[in-house]
């Protein structure tokens, strides 16, 4: 059965032809989902199967306004006018995010609804808007860096009034290996190192900065930091060893 699954799963990958990540950024950054990849992968499945599914890393009304101001103006990157008026990619890309990774690979919606149908991602799975983890990412490509903007919910506390260190690795863990698996697909986590310098205060909003430092074969080593808005404090520092990995690694179970 896995083994098939891991055949089905993979020559799904093959149909689509580019890696989940890099699909999900063919979509224009500055807009709501548009699924151009997919729609065209999936024209000839009946509409009532294809539910468009909630992009969790657009703004809602618990955003506060630290958030919205640094998505306002990474936003307002991804796309940029030529001095002949013409609209053309900016440096940087909105990632959008669903509460099933599997949504993001071509076919996806539907692989997710044989594989572990109840399976929903760790951080999108509150449906209470503000409550735990509100966040959004953007990559550049040119500059093999990833940002992004955490806005942490009542429901992650751990120490009284502060984020819980297990919340916050949750996102260091989700922005370096969404940067990691858009550089180079499917990743695991080998190794997270994490220097918790400063607690950070529950509802606050913080910028998660990663970094590429060298690819050495399978492995991808980054740096990560955890800052203030401003970056006038600074909350943790991290490395973080990705190992690539096929597919059918996490269909087998490794
Ligand atoms: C189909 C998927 C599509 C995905 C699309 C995603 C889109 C984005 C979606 C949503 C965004 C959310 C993003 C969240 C991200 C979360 C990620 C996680 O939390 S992952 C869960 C926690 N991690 C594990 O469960 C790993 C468990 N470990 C393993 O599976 C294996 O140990 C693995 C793959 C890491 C290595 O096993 P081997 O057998 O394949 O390879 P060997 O030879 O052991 O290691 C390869 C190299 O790595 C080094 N290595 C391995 N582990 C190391 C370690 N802990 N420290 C240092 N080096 C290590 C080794 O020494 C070796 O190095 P030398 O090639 O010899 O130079």
């Amino acid at each position: 059965m896995a083994r098939s699954l891991g055949r089905i799963f993979n020559g799904l990958q093959r149909l689509g032809s580019v890696s989940p990540i890099q699909t999900q950024l063919r979509y224009p950054s500055t807009s709501v989902y548009q699924p151009v990849r997919r729609r065209s992968v999936l024209q000839a499945v009946p509409s009532f199967l294809s539910p468009k599914p909630r992009d969790f890393s657009l703004p809602n009304p618990s955003w506060g306004s630290e958030l919205m101001q640094l998505y306002e103006r990474y936003n307002s990157q991804c796309e940029v006018e030529t001095e002949e008026g013409e609209k053309q990619e900016g440096p940087w890309k909105r990632v959008p995010s669903y509460n099933r990774a599997l949504k993001y690979a071509p076919c996806g919606v539907y692989l997710s609804k044989i594989i572990q149908s109840k399976a929903r991602l760790f951080t999108r799975n509150i449906n209470d808007p503000g409550a735990a983890f509100e966040y959004v990412l953007f990559i550049n490509r040119e500059e093999q860096k990833c940002v992004g903007i955490f806005q942490a919910g009542h429901l992650l506390e751990g120490p009284p009034g502060h984020v819980h260190g297990g919340a916050i690795a949750t996102m260091i863990d989700t922005v370096t290996g969404t940067h990691a698996s858009f550089l180079s697909g499917p990743v695991v986590t080998a190794n997270l190192n994490i220097n918790y310098r400063r607690p950070i205060p529950l509802g606050s909003t913080v910028l998660i900065e990663s970094s590429l430092d060298k690819k050495e074969g399978r492995k991808l080593f980054f740096s990560c930091k955890v800052t203030s808005t401003d970056g006038s404090k600074v909350h943790t520092e991290t490395t973080v060893l990705f190992v690539s990995i096929s597919a059918s690694h996490l269909l087998l179970g490794g």
